[in-house]
């Protein structure tokens, strides 16, 4: 046991969920080719608990055992987010939001730089140079048609700017491409391909690089969300955490990586060699298989872990896997900050789980917009302009602005909103100039430009929202009657047979 609370130690993480009955250890033998991303692909579709695969076949020296959907969602009413929530240091009981207004928490500190320790466990163990053969490791095959071994779908990729002035954490995919370097998947605008441009543009060869697997859970929610470019990871979460990191220097290069993670590759991202890379199951739900694009060459010069070291997967697709409720969530949390620092009143902002991350939904202080004395057209053009221009909007296809009436994370109500007050086109305004996401199948395999336009902001606000405020009654229990109606339904409901109401 890592003496660190769960959210800067992944055992400790871990034990928290099976603390929690969030974690299902699995004692029996269980292929790294498809059995266990297909048990944990099941329990996204499930929300059931996290699975721990103890016995992976091909197992040796401590390589490696496997924890599936560290980011799942459960089903245990108010404790649907709990395991997000072991990331952040949060009560099991923590909403969407709060789980947001925390990633969110460190915008406006001082970074509290990482504290360099001389080792830690990640040190325990280490492979290198021509001893190095990932092809002798359980690679996980993460979907039948994905076009290689993804080993790498939840690890931290770490790499600085040119000047060391920037790190920049972030979580890319990536698969074995030789026995000794992997392919990964890191298009503009993403941080890595922004690094690497810079590195090119200077006429560098290759780019210092490593691979955490298994870091201090506030670093994986970190390394998924889209901070501004130049603010480096270490020293935000440093912030948010209220402490120091401890970082360890890698052996072959000037990297740090956080001292317990469970398995580190060292090495080197190539600026000119390229390969191969996908298709994968992705984040949207597809596979197009024996669709393949351009990847970067990583090439790796040391591995060292933990004893017992343990690989975390993220077996994504369709909804819900750590694409929508970190990818997705996260992206979400920013575009709220990025719209509150540009003055616009968003007071939340959210991202259901069965738009895959295409949508965000913003829920707009109404009094404040009456104050703008401003239109629908006109706000939502103003919306658009600013979201779909910054980096956290990227992957968003969808915004669907609404009132403080709706609950945006749940479902019912913003879908409600969405089919009862946005007209369409009349109520929407499309952005065809804009950043588009390939990744997402009408744009990729779709009809269009693939990274060109295809968004739009849905405004779902009525017309009178922005002039006098709400002047419809909602016919739901909750509005359409007295509360003395309603106190009597409450008290004669279950002596009338009907079930228990959930809280
Ligand atoms: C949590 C999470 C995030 C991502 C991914 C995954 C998980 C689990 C995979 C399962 C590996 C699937 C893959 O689609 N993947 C992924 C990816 N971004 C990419 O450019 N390429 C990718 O292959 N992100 C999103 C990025 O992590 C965020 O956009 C982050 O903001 C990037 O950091 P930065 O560039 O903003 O610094
Ligand atoms: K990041």
């Amino acid at each position: 046991n890592d003496p660190e609370p769960a959210h800067l130690s992944f055992r400790s993480f871990i034990n928290a969920l099976r603390e929690d009955g969030d974690l299902a250890d699995i004692e029996a033998p269980i292929d790294p080719n498809l059995q266990a991303a297909a048990i944990t692909r099941l329990v996204y579709e499930t929300d059931d608990k996290a699975p721990f695969f103890h016995n992976i076949i091909g197992a040796k020296d401590g390589l490696w055992r496997i924890l599936g959907a560290p980011g799942g969602v459960r089903k245990t009413p108010g404790h649907q987010y709990s395991r997000l929530a072991r990331h952040v240091a949060l009560p099991p009981t923590a909403s969407l939001h709060e789980i947001q207004d925390k990633m969110l928490s460190a915008t406006h500190l001082p970074p509290i730089e990482p504290e360099i320790v001389a080792t830690g466990p990640c040190k325990e163990n280490s492979i290198e140079g021509d001893d190095i053969d990932l092809w002798s490791l359980p690679l996980p095959q993460i979907h039948q048609s994905d076009g290689g071994k993804y080993v790498q779908t939840f690890g931290v990729h770490i790499l600085q700017n040119l000047d060391g002035s920037w790190t920049n954490w972030s979580i890319s995919r990536a698969m074995v491409h030789d026995k000794n370097k992997l392919v990964s998947l890191a298009a503009n605008p993403q941080h890595i391909r922004l690094i690497h441009d810079q590195w090119a543009k200077e006429g560098k060869k290759e780019i210092p690089w490593a691979l955490a697997f298994g870091v201090p859970p506030t670093a994986a929610m970190a390394a998924s969300m889209p901070l501004p470019e130049g603010v480096s990871d270490p020293g935000y979460v440093g912030a948010m955490c209220g402490e120091a990191m401890k970082m360890v220097k890698c052996d072959t290069n000037d990297i740090l990586v956080p001292a317990n993670s469970e398995i580190v590759f060292e090495g080197t991202l190539s600026i000119e060699e390229t390969a191969k890379e996908g298709p994968f199951g992705e984040m949207h739900g597809y596979t197009f298989p024996g669709k393949s694009i351009i990847g970067n060459v990583h090439k790796i010069t040391k591995i060292t872990y933990r004893n017992n070291a343990i690989l975390p997967i993220s077996s994504c697709g369709r909804a819900t896997d750590e694409t929508h409720t970190m990818l997705g969530l996260l992206a979400a949390a920013r575009i709220r900050q990025v719209c509150q620092d540009a003055g616009l009143p968003i007071i939340q902002t959210s991202c259901p789980w069965f738009a895959h991350a295409t949508w965000t939904v913003l829920k707009v202080d109404t009094t404040k917009l009456r104050a703008l004395k401003t239109t629908g057209k006109e706000f939502a053009k103003k919306v658009g302009d600013l979201v779909f221009n910054v980096k956290a909007g990227f992957a968003m296809h969808r915004l669907i602005l609404v009132g403080e009436d709706i609950d945006i994370y749940n479902d019912k109500d913003v879908l409600w909103a969405f089919t009862t007050r946005c007209r369409p086109n009349l109520d929407e305004v499309f952005f065809e100039e804009v950043l588009g996401f390939r990744l997402i199948p009408f744009m990729g395999y779709g009809n269009g430009d693939p990274v060109k336009g295809g968004k739009v902001v849905s405004d779902a606000l009525l017309p009178v929202e922005f002039t006098t405020g709400q002047n419809w009654e909602t016919c739901n229990f909750k509005n359409a009657y007295p509360q003395s109606v309603q106190d009597q339904v409450l008290k004669d409901w279950e002596s009338f047979g009907f079930a228990k109401l959930q809280e």
